[in-house]
């Protein structure tokens, strides 16, 4: 706490409140937003059945792209107590707010657009279809093996090696014989598999999601592109506090660990 009343309304006080057996945050960051989201997608796709007759490409992009979502938030559970939202950040108005108005009602303005709209607004060419579905795959593909990745390898160092075989585990999300660096604190920073490519290679993946989430309209209306430019803000700014934090943690073994893998994003690029 910091003593600001705002700040700490904002920010929280407690980690991990709980009510008996369940975890408030987790509960509210996995088993909420990402359904209502993946139902929002599944009614517009409803909606355009009953008044088109059809459901278009670009709605069932959407209904694809939520159902990736909210599965991974579903089948990979487990992994989720290893990452930064369960660590360090508090259960206060900004993260209580954002999971239960900010995600399920302002990441999906593509479906509601497309469930008001002609789709001759939105018509794109087979291959341009080829190449968001395209993407979008890939994308997910990048986040969801290097999240698990990473938390496997957390997992495994912690001594917990008996994982969930939930569908579907994408190919190299474990990695065999990762190569790391042993830090004087204690733990690990893994160095392999996507994490030997770039910092934040879940970061870069998960944007180009949310990109998708707004390209699947194209030019129409800029404002399915909120999600996208939300969250570069978001990431961004995640960025500047988890790299300071674990320079601190970590001090001359982040700089070891920056070395070897020089690029905080793109590989090559920055
Ligand atoms: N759609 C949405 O609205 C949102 C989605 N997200 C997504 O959720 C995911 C969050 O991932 P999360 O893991 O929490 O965040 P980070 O990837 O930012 O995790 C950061 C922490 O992981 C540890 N770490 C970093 N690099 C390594 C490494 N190479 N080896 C081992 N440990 C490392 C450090 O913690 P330490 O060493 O202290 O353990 C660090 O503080 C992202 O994919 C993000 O895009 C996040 C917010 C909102
Ligand atoms: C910050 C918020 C919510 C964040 C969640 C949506 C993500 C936080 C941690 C994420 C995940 C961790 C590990 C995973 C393993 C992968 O194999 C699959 C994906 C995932 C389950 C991934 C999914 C998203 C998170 C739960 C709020 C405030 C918006």
């Amino acid at each position: 706490m910091s003593g600001n009343f705002i700040y700490d309304v904002f920010m929280g006080a407690i980690l991990n409140p709980r009510i008996g057996p369940i975890d408030l945050k987790m509960w509210a960051e996995v088993r909420i937003p990402w359904v209502i989201v993946f139902f929002l997608s599944v009614s517009g796709g409803c909606k355009q059945y009953e008044t088109l007759g059809y459901v278009t490409p670009n709605m069932a992009f959407m209904i694809l792209a939520t159902w990736l979502y909210l599965n991974a938030c579903a089948k990979a559970e487990e992994c989720i107590p290893q990452t930064w939202d369960m660590y360090h950040e508090k259960w206060g108005f900004m993260v209580i707010f954002w999971n239960f108005a900010g995600v399920p009602f302002s990441y999906i303005y593509s479906i509601v657009y497309m469930a008001r709209q002609d789709p001759s607004k939105y018509q794109f060419s087979t291959p341009t279809y080829v190449l968001l579905y395209t993407t979008l795959l890939a994308a997910y593909y990048i986040w969801d093996c290097s999240m698990s990745q990473k938390s496997r390898f957390k997992m495994q160092t912690q001594g917990l090696t008996n994982f969930r075989k939930t569908f579907p585990q994408v190919p190299w999300c474990i990695i065999e014989n990762p190569t790391y660096i042993q830090t004087a604190h204690g733990n690990r920073l893994l160095t392999s598999g996507w994490w030997a490519y770039s910092r934040k290679p879940n970061y870069v993946a998960d944007w180009i999601m949310s990109f998708c989430w707004g390209a699947i309209i194209g030019t129409a209306t800029p404002i399915p592109y909120f999600y996208s430019v939300f969250f570069i803000v978001v990431l961004v700014h995640r960025v500047s506090r988890d790299f300071e934090r674990c320079s601190v943690k970590y001090g001359k073994d982040w700089d070891r660990y920056c070395e070897v893998v020089p690029y905080k994003f793109i590989p090559g690029v920055f």
